[in-house]
């Protein structure tokens, strides 16, 4: 058994973190053991719920979790945290873009930046899953200057995950078996799903599946499907948003497999191989080695992609433009 981590959700007291608590104490992201101290940051407002999803681990009775401290303070949260899922964000409501949740959500990440900066330790690995979360990523990242920009991360996975499934039972096969689907750019309606470089049992997905319908329903279902699960649930995506962000974590943890890639939004570096600007959060398809990601270069880029990945990267710099003002905005008050 390994020495016990700090491990911190954020939005504890909510939906997709009352699926996500059972996965990492139940070990099925640090893997089995992966001892865990659990810290559930909300605000003060929802202490009493949060009481009670307290009271609800202890009745699991994980044999992983050592500890479960329930918190409204960042710096108790933050304090030499290894790993941190921010969850807690205001989520959307029917006929909403994402990016309408800007103004609302991006200033707690700017404050949970700061935290982070304060009391993380410096190599913790942040994902970001509130929305927007491309770009409540980069400010995170931004007001935490010293910790290296490659640890903080927003989720794509879910809509990884929705890729695979809509391949999987379009052609009738079993989801495992369904490789190499990748997520470009915005977690939001101008993300480029693409199955250009994807296989199912080995066999590239452009010969089994007709070019229309890859271009075209395929791709506009994986960039609406929050908004179908909302207008169905009349609430966003939980239980799946849960898994995809227990997967982001686990493969960062513990690695990819060879050959076989996965979506994360990652800070664009300098020079990254699809010459993406620097400096926003993009989705790329990464490997891991080492609790370290890097972006999969010499995947096939056509026009048709190119003009998909220009549209979201006209988004997410537009976004970075009105976080930036809105945080520059509220320093002066
Ligand atoms: N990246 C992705 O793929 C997905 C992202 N989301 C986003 O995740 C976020 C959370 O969604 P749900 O859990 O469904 O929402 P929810 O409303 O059920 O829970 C959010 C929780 O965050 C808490 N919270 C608010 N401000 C906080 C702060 N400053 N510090 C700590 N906690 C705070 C709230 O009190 C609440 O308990 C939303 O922004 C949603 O849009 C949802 C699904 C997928
Ligand atoms: O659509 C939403 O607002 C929630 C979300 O991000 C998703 O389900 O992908």
């Amino acid at each position: 058994m390994s020495e016990p981590i700090k491990v911190v959700v954020t939005g504890a007291a909510g939906q997709i973190a009352y699926s996500l608590l059972y996965m990492i104490a139940n070990g099925d992201v640090f893997g089995k053991n992966q001892k865990i101290i659990l810290t559930l940051l909300d605000i003060p407002p929802m202490m009493g719920v949060l009481e009670g999803v307290v009271m609800e681990l202890s009745d699991c009775a994980f044999t992983l979790l050592t500890e479960v401290i329930p918190t409204t303070d960042v710096a108790v949260a933050f304090k030499d945290v290894s790993v941190v899922f921010l969850v807690g964000a205001m989520p959307r409501r029917e006929g909403m873009e994402r990016k309408d949740l800007l103004s609302a959500n991006v200033k707690i990440f700017k404050v949970q930046g700061e935290a982070l900066n304060t009391y993380a330790k410096k190599d913790v690995k942040v994902l970001v899953v509130g929305n927007p979360a491309n770009t409540n990523a980069l400010i995170c990242s931004h007001y935490a200057p010293s910790i290296p920009k490659e640890n903080f991360t927003a989720m794509t996975r879910l809509d990884q995950n929705r890729a695979c499934a809509q391949i999987a039972q379009k052609v009738g096969s079993d989801i495992t078996k369904v490789k190499n689907l990748f997520i470009w750019g915005n977690h939001s309606a101008t993300q480029f799903p693409d199955c250009s470089n994807g296989t199912v049992d080995g066999k590239p997905v452009t010969d089994l599946v007709d070019a229309s319908y890859l271009e075209n329903e395929f791709v506009t279902t994986v960039q609406k499907r929050g908004a179908a699960v909302i207008a169905a649930r009349k609430m966003s995506s939980a239980m799946s948003a849960a898994k995809a962000a227990a997967d982001h974590v686990r493969d960062w943890w513990i690695g990819t497999q060879s050959g076989n890639y996965v979506s994360m939004g990652v800070v664009t570096p300098k020079d990254n191989p699809y010459n993406v600007p620097e400096g926003i959060v993009f989705s790329f398809p990464v490997e891991i080695k080492n609790k370290q990601w890097s972006i999969v270069p010499g995947f096939k880029i056509n026009d048709f992609a190119r003009s998909k990945l220009d549209i979201t990267t006209k988004e997410l710099l537009e976004e970075k433009e009105e976080a930036m003002a809105v945080c520059n905005a509220d320093a002066k008050i």
